[in-house]
């Protein structure tokens, strides 16, 4: 049988080593799709010193490969919204399969986009776009098909848990880490969208809309970045038992979906909690199955290409099959879609970690707790340090029960209002994770 054909649409870190499994594992490739993979043309605007093109056509402009009628299958590896928004679209209209890692342009036209591909029966791949190599759309999507989920909780962006593990195992800097990250090519190409959770709040997005059959809505999802984190909570919580991770968690209430993103901590007993490095992990709660555990490289090279060819080998494999009988692209049938609310944050309930700073003096406990209490705050525990900061102000930490997010919003404020307390308080979601 001939070769299917592929263009790559951006040669850059992803796009690299896409290229490279491709060529290195081309026989072992072939046997599983049933048929060999070509490599027939490239589009980029900068060489890639990591691959040895050979005699492949490489071209700086992407719309040759999208109108290229060898081409059966477009993998975009560009990223942002508006070049490749309009490469996949183009590509689908001409009737070609896509395959993609990018989060950003999944999470926000997502749904477009799926719409535009089941009309003209082709499919859009999206495994890398999510937890880098981990298949964890995979497995939301056909492993765990039989469960009702109830919640999803993922360190899902390297770059972040990059600097946290790198700020406390080595007390190196933010801005020296993120320097790593980038010249590793973890790092968007803006580095905002990983440091303030953007980019944890596309794959966020992506996750709970597999796993509870709901449309994208990036635009509904609460997003906090790591960027305020210092060093003292780091090592406060540590001192409590639990550790800092920059987690996306997505559940369903009674009411709706919960879709947060923000540091959270998380007890340090728990496997996610001790998720280091580059390394993301998402854990699924089923009905059935109950907790389960995926982990893997986040992002990077080869990491996020063994994604895209498994991508690639599913396409293909599927080519000759009736479109109806493909798993769909949101694991529900499109038509079969819920419309389960997504909640403003306001209606959340988690746990809280509050580091105040209080004058040393007597009753100011007993003001902070009354505060708490009358807006049906259970505190859990608290830790007075005995270590003066300036003008006599002493740290002090409190672990609150679960709270609805506006009754928290409403104490923080009578809180901050106190004479005895200085300057904003800092608070932390705590999450158990059972
Ligand atoms: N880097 C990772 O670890 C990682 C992991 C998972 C997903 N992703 C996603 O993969 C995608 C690619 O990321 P990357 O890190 O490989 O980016 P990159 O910046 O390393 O590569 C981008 C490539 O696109 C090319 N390109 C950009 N604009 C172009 C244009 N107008 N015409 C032709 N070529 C153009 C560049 O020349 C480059 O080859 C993004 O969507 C990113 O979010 C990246
Ligand atoms: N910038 C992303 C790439 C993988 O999606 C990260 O650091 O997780
Ligand atoms: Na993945």
């Amino acid at each position: 049988m001939k070769p299917v054909k592929v263009g790559i649409c951006g040669l850059g870190t992803v796009g690299g080593g896409t290229f490279n499994v491709l060529q290195r594992n081309a026989t072992e490739i072939a046997r599983r799709a049933g048929r060999g993979i070509e490599v027939a043309q490239i589009a980029t605007r900068h060489p890639n010193p990591a691959c040895n093109l050979g005699m492949t056509p490489v071209t700086d402009d992407v719309f040759e490969l999208v109108n290229n009628p060898e081409i059966d299958i477009i993998v975009e590896l560009i990223g942002g919204y508006t070049l490749a928004k309009d490469v996949v679209l183009k590509a689908i209209e001409n009737g070609k399969h896509v395959v993609t890692a990018n989060k950003a342009l999944i999470a926000v036209h997502g749904n477009e986009i799926f719409s535009a591909a089941s009309a003209k029966g082709v499919m859009v791949a999206f495994e890398a776009s999510v937890a880098g190599g981990i298949p964890i759309i995979k497995a939301l999507r056909e492993g765990l098909a039989a469960n009702q989920i109830d919640w999803v909780a993922g360190i899902i962006n390297g770059t972040g848990n990059f600097i946290l593990t790198e700020m406390r195992d080595k007390g190196r800097t933010f801005e020296d880490v993120l320097a790593e990250a980038q010249a590793l090519g973890y790092a968007e190409a803006d580095p905002t969208f990983d440091v303030e959770g953007i980019d944890a709040a596309h794959k966020l997005t992506i996750l709970a809309s597999i796993a509870f059959g709901i449309p994208l809505q990036f635009d509904k999802a609460y997003t906090e970045g790591i960027t305020k984190l210092t060093t003292a909570d780091v090592n406060y919580a540590e001192a409590l038992g639990y550790r800092i991770k920059h987690l996306g968690v997505a559940r369903r209430t009674e009411n709706g979906v919960e879709l947060r993103v923000h540091p959270t901590l998380i007890p340090s007993d728990r496997l996610i909690a001790n998720v280091n490095g580059v390394m993301n992990a998402v854990m699924v709660q089923g009905d059935a199955v109950g907790p389960t555990l995926y982990y893997g490289a986040g992002a990077g090279s080869e990491p996020t290409a063994s994604a895209v060819v498994a991508d690639v080998i599913d396409v293909v494999r599927t080519l000759t099959t009736d479109p109806t009988n493909r798993v769909p692209h949101l694991a529900f049938q499109a038509d079969a879609l819920s419309d389960l609310p997504v909640l403003p944050v306001d209606e959340v309930n988690t746990a809280y970690y509050l580091r105040l700073h209080a004058q040393d003096r007597p009753g100011v406990l007993a003001k902070v707790a009354s505060i708490l209490s009358e807006r049906g705050i259970n505190i859990e525990s608290i830790m007075q340090k005995d270590v003066e900061e300036q003008d006599g102000l002493v740290p002090m930490i409190l672990l609150t029960h679960r709270v609805r997010e506006q009754d928290m919003n409403d104490a923080i404020a009578a809180l901050e209002a106190l004479d005895d307390i200085a300057g904003p308080l800092m608070r932390i979601r705590v999450e158990q994770l059972d």
